[in-house]
């Protein structure tokens, strides 16, 4: 269930529409596994009128979303071709927040992601290293690479919905530092602005930004942020060349054909 909320999508319920309580999202975040989908949702929850649907709205009764029409939740992925189709039938005005991440940071963060739950269980695993290369090239058709293919996947969004109603969140942007980050989506989502910097510290032991509220504080758990698994440096810069073009291709979307230097993904 963890699993579904996370690779698929988080929902915000916010005053978009009506500034009450509503049933269906406003705004949905979509995003590959590891690319900061928790941290954008706790950070954007943050602002008093945004309401983040709970885990359990989302996954945990999965055929009660099948009875009211929300089918679309179960196979819930950035990168499945029949979900664009089907969020805009449920709201052809959403707001869409895109998170990504430097692609080979992604993918390491997945396989490493992987082998945690491999190693929790005394199952065997393949080292990185292997899954990534065949015959000393990168290997297509390894699972956790074609996920970080984010022009792919995004091509069938567009095919979907308009450009202006879909916002890339630099998820390496904000890691370093979240507030530019939050601005930039609280302006998106035409929401007054609340998120102030003070909303957030780096906190030295985590080694990542947390956030405060009201004298309450909060890290994301030791899922988020944890050592990445080893891999050769020559085989990180086989994985960085190979994704030279499909970011290039991304990025032209993103920013446009003279991209700027505030992407942390090239
Ligand atoms: N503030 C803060 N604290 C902790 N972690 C942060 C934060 N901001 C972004 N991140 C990055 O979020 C990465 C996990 O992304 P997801 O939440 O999408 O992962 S998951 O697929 O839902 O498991 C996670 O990836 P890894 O560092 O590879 O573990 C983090 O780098």
């Amino acid at each position: 269930l963890r699993e579904l909320r996370s690779h698929s999508f988080s929902s915000l319920s916010s005053t978009l529409y009506n500034g009450t309580q509503q049933r269906l999202p406003g705004a949905i975040i979509i995003g590959v596994r590891k690319g900061g989908t928790r941290a954008l949702l706790e950070m954007l929850n943050l602002h008093p009128d945004v309401k983040v649907a709970k885990a359990e709205v989302h996954y945990f009764n999965v055929e009660e979303h099948y009875r009211r029409g929300l089918s679309w939740y179960h196979p819930g992925y950035f990168s499945s071709p029949e979900v664009p189709a089907r969020v805009w039938d449920m709201n052809p005005a959403v707001r869409l927040l895109l998170i990504v991440r430097d692609p080979a940071e992604r993918l390491v963060s997945d396989y490493t992601q992987v082998l945690h739950n491999r190693l929790t269980r005394h199952k065997p695993y393949q080292p990185l290293e292997e899954l990534l290369q065949h015959k000393g090239h990168i290997n297509p058709n390894y699972k956790a690479l074609q996920r970080s293919l984010y022009h792919q996947h995004l091509s069938r969004w567009l095919e979907t919905f308009p450009r202006n109603q879909i916002h890339v969140v630099d998820g390496d942007a904000l890691i370093r530092d979240p507030f530019p980050e939050l601005k930039k989506a609280e302006r998106f989502l035409e929401l007054p602005p609340k998120i102030s910097p003070s909303n957030f510290y780096y906190n030295t032991t985590k080694g990542f930004y947390c956030m405060q509220t009201d004298g309450h504080d909060k890290c994301l758990d030791e899922s988020k942020g944890r050592p990445h698994a080893p891999l050769s440096a020559q085989a990180f810069k086989k994985l960085c060349h190979y994704f030279r073009k499909p970011n290039k291709l991304f990025l032209k979307w993103w920013v446009g054909p003279f991209p700027g230097a505030n992407s942390g993904i090239l």
